[in-house]
């Protein structure tokens, strides 16, 4: 079954699922260990004589952006920005058919407020750093990226996706029962305008690569064994112009936009909490656990 298709299935199924209480966790019924591996989720790849990094994630098993996975993202992207030799970077996947499964459900998913508090924090910093950043910023999307890992592709200065008709990108969020922040939506009426930012929300739009292309949620498809190479490529027409007028350039196109979330950050947070801990919600986000186990089956 298509997710889209069990994300109906959600719909029906909710009405049978057990109440629980607000802020009280149900049974457990999905493994929540998963994401808490010591072993590295982020490698980093730098040359110094380009002046690029290459930042492979490496989350198995589909790159969900945990809070670990969001510190240690932020962690290395601190680092690069703060080495004056690194002026690019290109973000890609090192699971197979996955760019990243957005954010991770088992954080929201049962856990207390102060918990989702950190959560989101982590979420908020990462899409300010990235969204911020100075250096050049390409996604090389070698896999599906719906939701958080559609916001972190878009948060990018360009959009390289594998040319391969089975992986989608989109913001699905309220296929999920869930509502993309205020930031989600900027950041994709940036990108493609906004009228179809207001459809593609709505309808939880999940397009593949060509849809993409098309409305101008990616930049460019390539076949996916040269997405490396056509993301090197681009990368070297945009290290040719002079930094300090690209950054200023730059920042005077997002600025307005990331002073929004700055000057909002702990309403943002609470409201978050607010939200995700309803039980309405999470009777939502734990059918949807079901039904992405259930697909295997
Ligand atoms: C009033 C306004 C207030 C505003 C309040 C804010 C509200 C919240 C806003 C939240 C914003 C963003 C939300 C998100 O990003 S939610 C995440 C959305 N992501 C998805 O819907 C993707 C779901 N996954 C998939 O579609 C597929 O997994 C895939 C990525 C296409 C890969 O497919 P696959 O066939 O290769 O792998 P699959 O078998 O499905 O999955 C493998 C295992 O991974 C688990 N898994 C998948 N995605 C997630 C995820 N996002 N989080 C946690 N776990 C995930 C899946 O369950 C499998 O697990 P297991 O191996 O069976 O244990």
């Amino acid at each position: 079954m298509s997710l889209r298709a069990a994300t109906r299935v959600t719909r029906s199924l909710s009405g049978l699922l057990p109440r629980w209480g607000h802020g009280q966790a149900p049974p457990l019924l999905f493994s929540q260990q998963r994401n808490n591996s010591t072993s590295p989720k982020i490698r980093v790849e730098f040359n110094p004589t380009s002046g690029v990094a290459v930042m492979h994630m490496q989350s198995p098993p589909v790159n969900s952006l945990s809070l670990d996975f969001l510190t240690e993202f932020c962690i290395g992207l601190e680092k690069l920005e703060m080495d004056k030799g690194c002026r690019g970077l290109i973000i890609t996947s090192s699971q197979p058919k996955v760019f990243s499964a957005g954010l991770d459900i088992l954080e929201m998913y049962g856990k207390s407020p102060e918990r989702c508090g950190e959560f989101w924090k982590a979420v908020q910093e990462m899409w300010l750093k990235l969204y911020g950043s100075d250096m050049i910023t390409i996604a090389a999307i070698n896999g599906s990226s719906p939701a958080g890992g559609c916001l972190m592709a878009l948060t990018c200065d360009y959009r390289i996706m594998a040319d391969q008709p089975r992986y989608t990108i989109g913001l699905n969020e309220t296929l999920l029962g869930i509502v993309a922040p205020f930031w989600f939506k900027d950041t994709m009426a940036n990108t493609v305008g906004h009228r179809t930012t207001e459809m593609a929300l709505q309808l939880g739009l999940l397009y593949d690569p060509s849809e993409a292309l098309n409305v101008g949620l990616v930049d460019q498809l390539v076949p996916e064994d040269q997405i490396l190479s056509a993301a090197t490529q681009t990368m070297t027409k945009w290290l040719a112009i002079p930094d300090h007028a690209r950054q200023i350039t730059k920042s005077m196109m997002r600025k307005p936009t990331i002073d929004r979330l700055t000057s909002n950050r702990e309403a943002d947070i609470q409201n978050f909490v607010n939200f995700i801990t309803k039980d309405s919600i999470q009777k939502s986000l734990r059918a949807y656990l079901e039904i992405l186990k259930k697909k295997k089956t």
